[in-house]
């Protein structure tokens, strides 16, 4: 753990007290994120819960410097084997992470973005605590819709960051699936899509994949998700948190070993 490490990017760097973070107090680039030029590394993992960030900052980063606390949606830059590596919490769905990832490509130009995030399974051999590398997220959002004028389009990862994170997955002995994942916007819904796609193969459902693919690719970027199934639509079956802990270390060890690779 590197916690009591983690200092506050620009003005005084203060250290983690164990409880909270000072508040820095510099002026800030961006709407919704107020670190300063060349305070985010090039590589940047995504969870969408802030804390997940935080817990990814403290036991798998060295040399912590927190960059963001607006609206509690923590940023972190450290270093991860030696590399430079950041890792920043999205908030839940498609609007959110879109504010965060246009804001971390077009301001900090931010390179390479791994989600880490959790998955609900539709298929039978999809098992919880599986790690699914999106190849690809389809959609009910209406977000490439608006974006390409009511026109189809298929979001996809990066293919050199898949094979780094499919390599790696398979050097750790992981049970790894890849294959196309749902994206959408109603966590509750009275009337479910999840049928019909897992009809078509989708492995999984979430609800960011889509637009982070997208937006890297109008930007030029690389993306990948990488994904730890928590529970199963078909079954019930969910992760127990000290379960989810340690496939979510399983998933934050691939996504970083991937992302470092030159
Ligand atoms: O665990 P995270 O990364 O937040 O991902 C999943 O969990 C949230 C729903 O509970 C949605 O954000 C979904 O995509
Ligand atoms: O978006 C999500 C994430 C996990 N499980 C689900 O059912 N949906």
């Amino acid at each position: 753990m590197t916690g009591a490490g983690v200092v506050i990017a620009g003005g005084p760097k203060t250290r983690y007290d164990g409880k909270e973070f000072v508040k820095a107090g510099f002026s800030q680039m961006s709407i919704h994120i107020n670190a300063k030029k060349g305070e985010i590394a090039d590589t940047i993992l995504l969870p969408g819960d802030p804390l997940r960030a935080k817990y990814i900052a403290e036991t798998f980063l060295e040399d912590v410097v927190q960059f963001n606390e607006v609206r509690n949606m923590f940023g972190y830059t450290g270093t991860y084997k030696g590399k430079r590596v950041s890792v920043m919490g999205t908030g839940m769905g498609i609007p959110s992470i879109s504010i965060y990832i246009t804001e971390l490509m077009q301001e900090y130009d931010v390179q390479k973005l791994i989600r880490v995030g959790t998955c609900g399974a539709i298929q039978k051999d999809v098992k919880v605590r599986d790690v699914i590398i999106a190849q690809s997220a389809s959609t009910n959002s209406k977000f490439n819709e608006i974006t390409f004028k009511g026109m189809d389009y298929a979001p996809t990862a990066d293919f050199d960051l898949l094979l780094k994170a499919y390599e790696t997955g398979r050097e750790k002995g992981l049970n790894l699936k890849v294959g196309n994942v749902f994206t959408e916007d109603l966590f509750y819904s009275e009337d479910s899509d999840h049928k019909k796609y897992a009809d078509y193969g989708v492995l999984a459902v979430e609800m960011e994949s889509a637009a982070l693919y997208t937006l890297a690719a109008k930007f030029g970027r690389q993306a990948l998700s990488v994904l730890t199934v928590s529970d199963h639509i078909l079954t019930g079956e969910a992760t127990s948190s000290e379960e989810r802990q340690t496939t979510f270390n399983d998933m934050i060890e691939v996504a970083l070993d991937a992302a470092i690779q030159e």
